[in-house]
């Protein structure tokens, strides 16, 4: 989303109003957070005005410390550029009131002239300055925003990528980064604001203090103008902070619809299914709300406008009411009086600035201190970087007793399992759907933790492990593996991205996943896009990219391989000569975890477990799975199922293959 984007977020006050119907039925209700949220979140909504303004230094404070990281040098020139220009109009007005005094005093008009020349070229050379440190300034500050963006992009980005996936998963958090990706870029614009907020203020207090010289009464009558300015700009500020903050997660869906309509993959769907106009229609029943909040922004700001502008009229006709009596009754001179207009005029100008100029940087430091809160969660939910070293070979991985409930799950997905897998071994994982097998993976490597129980490698603990090895001796294909939207080669040699791609390397792991017929048939090579929509991009089957994956996790070569239904998408030579591979390496001492529902692939496994609901039911060698002595089991069944739909022609209404695992609690006939 883009800041315009931002501001016309969807809007806030519907504590009395329904989710749209469009909300109700794609999401299933109200995509707005509750109140209950934002407060046990935090203060970010605790936006009195008070409050508002007293967190000012704080937030110039966030900005500059950015801008000091990202550079010093420029950060000290704009300093340096704004403080010579708040200089250069201070002296400015006293020069002038010096002017108006010469050209208002007695004698002819070659005379006053004459005296009031130097006063004048003083004034001539302080505006040529002034102008060369706005020029300068403003470079500096054109330097620094962008360096300042990047600086905070890549701690935020930094940090996330650390963080335990069981927080990528949690709502909340999205919440955060949803609203902290506008951070960076409020940063930057920070800088910008931050810059004008001490002009302003370097000025107003230079006509502030001029005022003060010429008339104590006028600088309180100075303020009274101010005011109104001030209450209308952070009030409505105010206003569009909550409303966005309240409805980020309804404008994330509303542009989730927008891009659904241009993705390429829903792409087929959209069209033989007419999904469009579908999604079209949605999309409006969501900008709906969106223009029903804007309108009401819109009239919460005409009035709140409205009030401050006829309150500031009042405050300038009594300034200016009370300069007249000054004059009038003669507390003031003619010259210190024009003067004294010259800086009222000019104190209106930067005080308005500076609100204007305050209420921006009130807004963007509300995203940057969301973008704070972020770096703060993240380090505390981060994988711990530190814990026990886990030696580079362990005799065994094992699961003792683990229990593991998915974050706001009602459900556990493992239910005390106790397994083992020994070095060197291949350990088959079947079972039906949901039956665990992929959680167990995801344990198995640390990327979570049990709730109960422990998993441990060698002697280690996950729990208490330094994970980041963990992870270093794990490659995996899951079964979601990522396809990375970038050249072959780098889509393998990915799988190890802390070291430079070997040619030989990648070639050897994509000769070893039959990649290598599939790298040949681009047109680059190595060198293609796997992308389409880009220039160049190309796009591979389903099956193609399963074998770019394996190449993958062959080219990483960790001392643990898994793989989660590597040839769900293959043809059967393909898949044969992937199994016959992964044995192959199981020969060589790689230890290997092999989540499948092929069952005639698991014969060679030195060790099978069946799982069902989140339980171990069954585990051995194949042939003691199969053994007839130990009654029929769920392996058993689901393989003779599998098997005799080789041996005798379909039957109409025959569950397929997979069946004894994947009907709901129901095993094989
Ligand atoms: N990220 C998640 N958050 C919440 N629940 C999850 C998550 N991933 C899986 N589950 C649930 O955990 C259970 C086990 O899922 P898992 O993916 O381990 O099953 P599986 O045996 O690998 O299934 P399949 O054969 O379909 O791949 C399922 O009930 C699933 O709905």
């Amino acid at each position: 989303m883009t800041g315009a984007a931002r501001d016309t977020g969807p809007g806030s006050d519907r504590a009395s109003s329904r989710p749209s119907g469009s909300e109700q039925l794609l999401f299933g209700g109200e995509l707005a957070y509750d109140q209950g949220w934002s407060q046990h979140h935090g203060a970010w909504l605790r936006l009195g005005l008070r409050s508002m303004a007293a967190a000012i230094p704080r937030q110039v404070g966030i900005a500059v410390r950015l801008a000091h990281r990202a550079d010093r040098r420029a950060l000290y020139t704009v300093a340096a550029g704004e403080f010579g220009r708040g200089v250069t109009q201070a002296v400015s007005l006293v020069a002038v009131n010096a002017l108006l005094v010469e050209l208002l005093a007695q004698g002819s008009t070659t005379e006053r002239l004459r005296a009031a020349l130097p006063s004048l070229v003083v004034v001539a050379v302080l505006s040529v300055i002034g102008s060369v440190l706005k020029s300068v300034s403003a470079a500096a500050t054109g330097i620094l925003q962008p360096k300042v963006q990047r600086v905070a992009t890549e701690r935020y980005l930094a940090l996330v990528a650390r963080v335990e996936l069981e927080a990528i998963e949690d709502d909340a958090f999205h919440k955060l980064m949803d609203s902290a990706q506008w951070g960076a870029d409020s940063a930057r614009r920070m800088v910008g604001y931050c810059t004008a907020v001490v002009t302003s203020v370097i000025s107003l207090v230079a006509a502030a203090g001029v005022l003060t010289v010429l008339h104590p009464v006028l600088l309180p009558l100075l303020v009274a103008m101010a005011l109104p300015s001030a209450w209308s700009s952070l009030t409505m500020a105010r206003h569009r902070y909550v409303s966005w903050h309240r409805f980020a997660q309804h404008a994330r869906a509303a542009q989730l619809l927008g891009r659904l309509l241009i993705d390429q993959q829903a792409a087929g769907e959209v069209r033989v299914h007419d999904v469009g106009p579908f999604l079209l229609g949605h999309f409006r029943g969501m900008a709906d709300t969106n223009e029903r909040e804007q309108t009401r922004l819109a009239w919460a700001g005409a009035r709140t406008g409205l009030a401050a502008d006829a309150a500031r009229g009042v405050a300038t006709v009594l300034t200016y009411g009370v300069l007249g009596l000054l004059l009038w009754h003669g507390h003031m001179e003619l010259a210190v009086g024009g003067t004294a207009v010259l800086a009222i005029r000019s104190g209106s100008a930067s005080i308005t600035d500076l609100v204007l100029k305050i209420t921006d940087l009130q807004e963007e430091s509300l995203f940057v201190g969301d973008l704070e809160t972020l770096c703060v969660e993240a380090e505390r939910r981060a994988i711990p970087a530190t814990g026990r070293d886990v030696p580079e070979q362990v005799d065994q991985i094992r699961f003792d007793n683990v229990t593991f409930t998915y974050p706001g799950a009602p459900e556990p997905s493992l239910r005390g399992v106790d397994l083992v897998i020994p070095r060197g071994s291949t350990v088959a994982l079947v079972g039906r759907n949901g039956s665990g097998k992929s959680t167990v993976t995801k344990l198995l490597c640390g990327l979570y933790l049990p709730d109960d129980g422990r998993v441990v490698w060698g002697d280690v603990d996950t729990a208490e492990a330094r994970r980041t090895q963990i992870f270093d001796r794990i490659a995996m294909v899951a079964q979601n593996f990522h396809r990375w939207p970038f050249t072959a080669r780098v889509n393998i040699g990915i799988g190890r991205p802390g070291a430079p791609i070997g040619e030989e390397a990648v070639d050897a792991a994509a000769a070893y996943a039959g990649a290598d017929e599939v790298i040949a048939a681009l047109p680059r090579g190595k060198d293609t896009l796997l992308a389409r929509g880009y220039r160049g991009g190309q796009e591979i089957s389903g099956g193609q990219w399963q074998k770019i994956g394996l190449a993958r996790a062959r080219y990483r070569d960790g001392r643990v391989l898994i793989v989660d239904e590597p040839t769900s998408a293959l043809d059967p030579a393909a898949e044969q000569r992937v199994f016959d591979q992964i044995h192959r390496l199981a020969g060589s001492g790689q230890t290997t975890v092999l989540v499948t529902h092929r069952l005639h692939s698991v014969r060679q496994a030195d060790l099978i477990y069946v799982l069902d609901e989140g339980r171990v039911v069954e585990h051995g060698t194949f042939d003691q799975l199969m053994d007839p002595a130990t009654g029929v089991g769920l392996f058993r069944e689901a393989y003779e199922l599998q098997a005799r739909q080789f041996r005798t022609p379909p039957v109409p209404g025959q569950r397929d293959g997979t069946a004894a695992f994947t009907s709901e609690g129901q095993t094989a006939p």
